[in-house]
């Protein structure tokens, strides 16, 4: 099934010239990942199952002007979500080298203009406060929002792409948190809004 049909079952409407960048990214990426072993998903059906699972959240967030993606890997969901955002400012941080050789090459040859790689650990970001901080497969929330205090402020919204342990992570935290869970399979996305 092509990409664009696999984003219209799950509600996901895309310009085509987004869906294109998407396609192009996952060619990229089966190239790459060939010869640097950069993400397990080695399909053209597997690298479709994580976009979906990277996009799906724009059925529900809030559209933000800068974007920060906590470890971006391969490219999900902070790359993904750049090239469905060219509005948004979009920081990946990610310290593993080769990963990030691909998202800064990557970037260049879709033409994403709204991409900045930071080629460190979180901690050492710096930054205005974001409107949104991402992340999928780091670390636990309680950890996510202490190692993003200083770039962060009362109006961060923060996703995080969770499993089944969402709700003691949430336990965890020590301050009350505004938040919904979003599930979706196997999925819980903890969509965290502002500081309380
Ligand atoms: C399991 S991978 C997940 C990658 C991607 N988010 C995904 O879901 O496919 C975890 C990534 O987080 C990065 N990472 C680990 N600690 C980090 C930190 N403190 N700041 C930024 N990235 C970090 C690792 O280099 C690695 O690429």
């Amino acid at each position: 099934m092509d990409l664009r049909t696999c984003l219209r079952q799950e509600g996901i409407e895309l310009p085509i010239e987004i869906i294109e960048k998407l396609e192009h990214f996952t060619l990229l990426l089966q190239e790459w990942n060939r010869v640097h072993n950069l993400t397990g998903a080695k399909t053209v059906e597997a690298i479709y199952g994580n976009i979906i699972d990277s996009l799906y959240p724009l059925v529900f967030i809030e559209r933000p002007k800068s974007l920060l993606d906590v470890g971006t890997g391969a490219g999900f969901p902070g790359f993904v979500l750049a090239a469905a955002l060219p509005e948004t400012e979009v920081v990946l941080a990610e310290p593993l080298k080769k990963r990030v050789a691909f998202l800064k090459y990557a970037a260049i040859d879709i033409g994403l203009e709204n991409v900045k790689v930071e080629a460190k650990r979180v901690e050492g970001v710096e930054h205005t406060p974001f409107d949104l901080i991402s992340s999928r497969a780091v670390t636990n929330t309680k950890l996510l929002l202490e190692l993003t205090e200083n770039i962060s402020d009362s109006h961060t919204n923060y996703l995080f792409y969770k499993g089944s342990r969402v709700f003691e992570e949430i336990e965890a935290v020590q301050h009350q948190l505004d938040y919904d869970i979003v599930q979706k399979n196997q999925r819980n996305y903890l969509y965290i809004r502002g500081r309380v």
